[in-house]
């Protein structure tokens, strides 16, 4: 569901089936990457995420080209790769890939959605190379994605992972 107070964040999210996938890569491929993406903010802050296949879902993940239905046509090859809603009901969270990349080797998907969900959850852009959140795609180590600054902005939003 979606908390109504006052700042711009989730209670608890689910992610959606993915509606349409990518010819580039295996679906089981992008489920596993999708999912992975999204736990890297998951392990760092107190939020869960649970797949669902229902189609009003927080999350809707979707692989789309040029108009789409939104204000936000994509531009073809390169270009801008994907784009994500901040929290909110209705298209709130939607993150969308641009299907006219190359989705494999060539652009990373997991690194990209890993960004796209930073502004799913509330992030935005930060001016420092290192942030996952910097406005270019770069290649970066996969094995610790979030910068500190990651971390701290995501826990102003939604406090601390507890220990369990
Ligand atoms: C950070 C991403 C994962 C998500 C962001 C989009 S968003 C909304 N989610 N912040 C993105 O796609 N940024 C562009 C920004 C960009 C770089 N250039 C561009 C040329 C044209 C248009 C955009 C760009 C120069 C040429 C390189 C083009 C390929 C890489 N593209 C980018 O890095
Ligand atoms: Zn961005």
């Amino acid at each position: 569901e979606y908390s109504d107070q006052g700042s711009k964040r989730w209670t608890k999210t689910r992610c959606s089936s993915i509606g349409r996938y990518t010819s580039d890569m295996a679906p089981s491929t992008v489920d596993h990457l999708i999912g992975s993406a999204l736990n890297v903010w998951g392990s760092a802050s107190p939020l869960t995420f649970v797949r669902s296949f229902s189609h009003n879902a927080d999350i809707m993940v979707d692989f789309v080209t040029r108009e789409h239905g939104d204000s936000y046509p994509f531009d073809g090859p390169q270009g801008t790769l994907a784009h994500a809603y901040g929290p909110g009901t209705g298209i709130g969270g939607d993150t969308h890939f641009d299907d006219d990349e190359v989705w494999t080797t060539g652009i990373n998907l997991y690194l990209v959605a890993a960004h796209e969900f930073g502004h799913a959850l509330g992030l935005s852009h930060s001016n420092n190379p290192e942030s996952l959140m910097y406005p270019t795609y770069m290649k970066r180590n996969q094995h610790n994605l979030l910068s500190r600054e990651d971390i701290l902005n995501l826990n102003m939003l939604y406090g601390r992972r507890t220990k369990i």
